[in-house]
């Protein structure tokens, strides 16, 4: 059997007949059957409140269902989180105030268990363009840096599957350039099941292996489209030809998405 701290192989994650209504009878998620690939990066997009951050909350375990599952390598999310398998890096970062940005990536550490190579947590530190702040404690940081701090301990447990809400959402424009080029490459090299949320079309297509495009609430699937884009990505991708194309196929089925919405229930 793996020890406890051996990192968790990329699983494959499924969702069978999802569907989430909260308490006050918002139907967040309709029915929603997919899976999503060991070891690709998915990208999940539609209009704001379409209900991608349910799907991902789903998926980490921090909602239940109100019907259907999650199956993540066969095994429901609490398991997951149990042997530390999954990382989440979400809008809000959950970062402990009382702890700097390296205590609270040790912290992370600690709980899945996996020893530290010397100089790891300053790498990611460093990698997030933390440097000079791991000593800093949460409200001493700007929202973008608190999101940067999050990523890192994200990052640090080397998770087999890695949830990422908005992971640059906070971030100035020249920044989040540089974040989504340097850190895709650690989750690629590691070969981690990822799943992105976010409201940037280029950054999607320029990040994923598979665009998923969901209509307006409750979400359903409007286009599944592969991102057949070279690996690691070579920088300005998102300039090429081909991704334009992709970037265009995105919008086109994002304004499907909303058309379909609009239309009377009758007629679809
Ligand atoms: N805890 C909750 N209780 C009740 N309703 C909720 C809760 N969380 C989300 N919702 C509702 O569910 C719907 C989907 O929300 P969700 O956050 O998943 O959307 P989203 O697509 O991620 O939005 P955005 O792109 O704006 O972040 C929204 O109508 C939201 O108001």
């Amino acid at each position: 059997m793996a020890p406890d701290h051996a990192p968790t192989p990329p699983p494959e994650v499924a969702c069978i007949a999802l569907a989430k209504t909260f308490p006050g009878g918002t139907e967040a998620v309709r029915p929603l059957d997919l899976s999503f690939a060991a070891g690709q990066t998915t990208a999940l997009v539609g209009p704001s409140g379409c209900g991608k951050s349910t799907v991902l909350r789903l998926v980490a375990g921090l909602e239940s269902p109100s019907a259907g599952r999650i199956e993540i390598a066969g095994a429901p999310p609490a398991e997951t989180l149990r042997r530390a398998g999954l990382s989440v890096a979400f809008q809000d970062p959950s970062l402990l105030p009382w702890r700097s940005v390296r205590g609270n990536i040790e912290l992370a550490l600690g709980l899945a268990r996996r020893p530290v190579e010397a100089g790891e947590v300053d790498q990611l530190i460093r990698l997030v363009g933390l440097d000079g702040f791991a000593e800093t404690r949460p409200a001493e940081l700007s929202g973008g840096m608190r999101q940067r701090a999050a990523i890192a301990r994200a990052l640090a447990t080397r998770p087999g599957l890695l949830l990422l809400d908005e992971p640059f959402g906070a971030v100035d424009e020249l920044t989040r350039r540089q974040l989504a080029q340097d850190l895709p490459r650690i989750w690629e090299a590691r070969g981690t099941t990822t799943l992105l949320v976010t409201h940037s079309v280029t950054e999607a297509v320029a990040l994923s292996d598979r665009v998923i495009v969901l209509s307006p609430r409750p979400a359903e699937v409007v286009a599944d489209i592969a991102i057949d884009l070279p690996r690691p990505r070579p920088e300005g991708v998102a300039q090429t030809d081909a991704a334009m194309a992709l970037i265009e196929q995105v919008f086109a089925a994002l304004s499907e998405g909303m058309a379909r919405r609009q239309r009377p229930l009758a007629a679809q």
